[in-house]
């Protein structure tokens, strides 16, 4: 009996937003804990404050939800409120490439207040239904994966999205409060490195194969095969688990055959 009320004592969590203003924040809270979808920019002005519960296998959970306003202007209100917060929904623009480059600059300034180590991240590159992304997935996943956090595709238009990520989101608050709170529970392992996710990422975006490969227009078929040897360690499907890594090495296979068939 007494075990039992033990597991049904309510946990009290912090969830705080990050991102760029307008990249869809509050909307993301709204379409999950209201079930609607606002069009209409409202900027949120210093800090939105809502309480809800949830449950989660048999706990309960009274979720405090702080949407932070993404305006530069802001910040000195936000930092009141990144202490002891538990988990933090890193929201981008997938429409938007500013947004998904702050997000280096979001992290910087949590991690004032707060140790970034002690939150559960869940990236959300937003707006996927707008049907004019300018960052892929892959780059989403490249950046969050490698930084040990979970990432998500969203729309608050839509609704794409949004059950999961919450839902993820309070079950590792349960897992990490079955541990009393310490990070002994694996979120992501990232298991690839820089090096990895830039050649990835060069032979994705390369305007041609010679910038696919890391090459001058000049080189010789000597400097072709020895840039190929070097990617080719670092991205052989049996040692990158990068996302993308099967991908970058079959174009890394075709980009050399054929800038070694123009050199013959
Ligand atoms: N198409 C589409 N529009 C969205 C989506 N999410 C948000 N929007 C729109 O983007 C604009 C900004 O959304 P907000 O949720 O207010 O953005 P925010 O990040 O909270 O902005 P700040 O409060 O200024 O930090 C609004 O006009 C929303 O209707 C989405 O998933 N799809």
């Amino acid at each position: 009996m007494a075990d039992k009320s033990k597991r049904k004592k309510c946990l009290r969590v912090k969830i705080i937003s990050m991102g760029n203003a307008e990249c869809g924040k509050s909307c993301i809270i709204k379409r999950y804990c209201e079930r609607r979808f606002v069009s209409k920019y409202l900027p949120t002005v210093g800090i939105d404050y809502g309480v809800t519960k949830v449950h989660v296998k048999d706990k309960e959970l009274k979720v405090n939800i702080f949407d932070m306003a993404g305006h530069p202007y802001f910040f000195e209100v936000r930092n009141e409120f990144y202490k002891d917060a538990q988990a933090a929904l890193l929201v981008y623009d997938a429409c938007d490439r500013k947004s998904f480059e702050s997000l280096d600059l979001w992290l910087q300034e949590m991690g004032k207040q707060q140790l970034v180590d002690d939150v559960v991240v869940f990236v959300c590159a937003n707006k996927v239904d707008m049907g004019k992304r300018v960052v892929d997935r892959l780059e989403g996943q490249l950046w969050s994966q490698g930084k040990g956090f979970s990432y998500y595709e969203t729309s608050a238009a839509t609704g794409e999205g949004i059950t999961e990520v919450f839902q993820d989101l309070f079950e590792q608050l349960v897992k990490l409060s079955e541990c009393d709170g310490k990070r002994t529970i694996p979120t992501v392992t990232p298991g690839f490195t820089k090096d990895q996710v830039d050649a990835i990422l060069r032979l994705k975006n390369g305007r041609d194969n010679y910038e696919k490969l890391g090459v001058h227009y000049t080189a010789s078929r000597d400097d072709i095969n020895k840039a190929y040897r070097k990617l080719a360690v670092i991205l052989h499907p049996d040692k990158s688990m990068a996302p993308g890594s099967e991908d970058a090495f079959k174009t890394l296979v075709n980009a050399r055959t054929a800038l070694l068939r123009n050199k013959e």
